[in-house]
């Protein structure tokens, strides 16, 4: 993969809040996609609240999209990212089989977690007026073990995981050609070949894992991933589809 997409514009700064905080700054004033790469981000976050660790030689970055649609299709962009993750991983590792996506869109190298997504938006009623998907690759460390929630896949680092040193740059000039080609897809053909492509790498699939959210936890067999992005689970009482989750394996 080379070059840079058409239509996409790049920003890179040294230190920020967070690339989901910019996002949300320039939101008004971008009429076009925008990737917000950050060397340092000071207050990073993660999903469910939790804090992200991103330090120097990580990889955080944010595409902000105009987009004018109903937040549960724009939502479905999560899975368009986590491929192109994927294959940003292989276009610089050379590597395929290493890697594995986890529902709903964590990146993983050997079974450890090396990337994950956050989407936050903004607009009126049920209707947005911009998607922000924020990105962190642990490209260069990772937080320990000791720091991430009990049960949870352990953190990974490229560069220690696979010996190969990337740099942030290298690393989203990768990553914006892999997402243009996907979102051209989604744009083009919806959600169903996205799916697709996503359950063909998919970790865990047809095994038993778990699926917790504050209230409820479900243990079962992971089937699908069905047309609107839920996780489809064959447990002991029927198949049931989650909406939104953490998964355990
Ligand atoms: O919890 C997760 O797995 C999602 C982590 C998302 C982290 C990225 S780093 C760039 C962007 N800015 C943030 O504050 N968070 C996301």
């Amino acid at each position: 993969m080379s070059g840079w997409p058409d239509g996409y514009g790049r920003r890179i700064l040294a230190s920020v809040d967070s690339t989901l905080s910019e996002a949300a700054r320039i939101a008004p004033e971008i009429a076009g996609p925008e990737w917000i790469l950050a060397h340092t981000q000071t207050a990073a976050r993660g999903r469910r609240g939790r804090a992200w660790s991103a330090p120097t030689g990580n990889f955080s970055a944010t595409l902000v999209l105009p987009v004018a649609e109903p937040a549960q299709h724009a939502a479905l962009r999560s899975f368009v990212a986590s491929l192109a993750l994927y294959d940003a991983f292989v276009a610089v590792s050379g590597q395929s089989s290493a890697f594995a996506l986890k529902w709903p869109n964590d990146v993983l190298l050997r079974g450890g977690k090396v990337a994950g997504i956050l989407l936050e938006s903004a607009g009126q009623g049920h209707v947005l007026s911009h998607l922000a998907i924020g990105i962190g690759v642990n490209l260069a460390a990772a937080p320990s073990v000791q720091d991430v929630e009990a049960g949870a896949v352990p953190p990974v680092a490229l560069r220690t995981t696979l010996g190969i040193n990337v740099t942030p740059e290298a690393f989203l000039d990768a990553l914006a050609v892999a997402y243009a080609n996907y979102e051209a897809q989604f744009r083009d053909f919806g959600f169903a070949p996205i799916r697709t492509a996503w359950m063909q790498k998919a970790a865990r699939l047809n095994e038993m894992i778990r699926a917790r959210t504050a209230r409820e936890e479900w243990h079962g067999i992971f089937r699908e991933v069905d047309a609107d992005g839920q996780l489809v689970l064959e447990t002991a009482k029927g198949r049931i589809s989650v909406p939104a989750a953490d998964v355990y394996f």
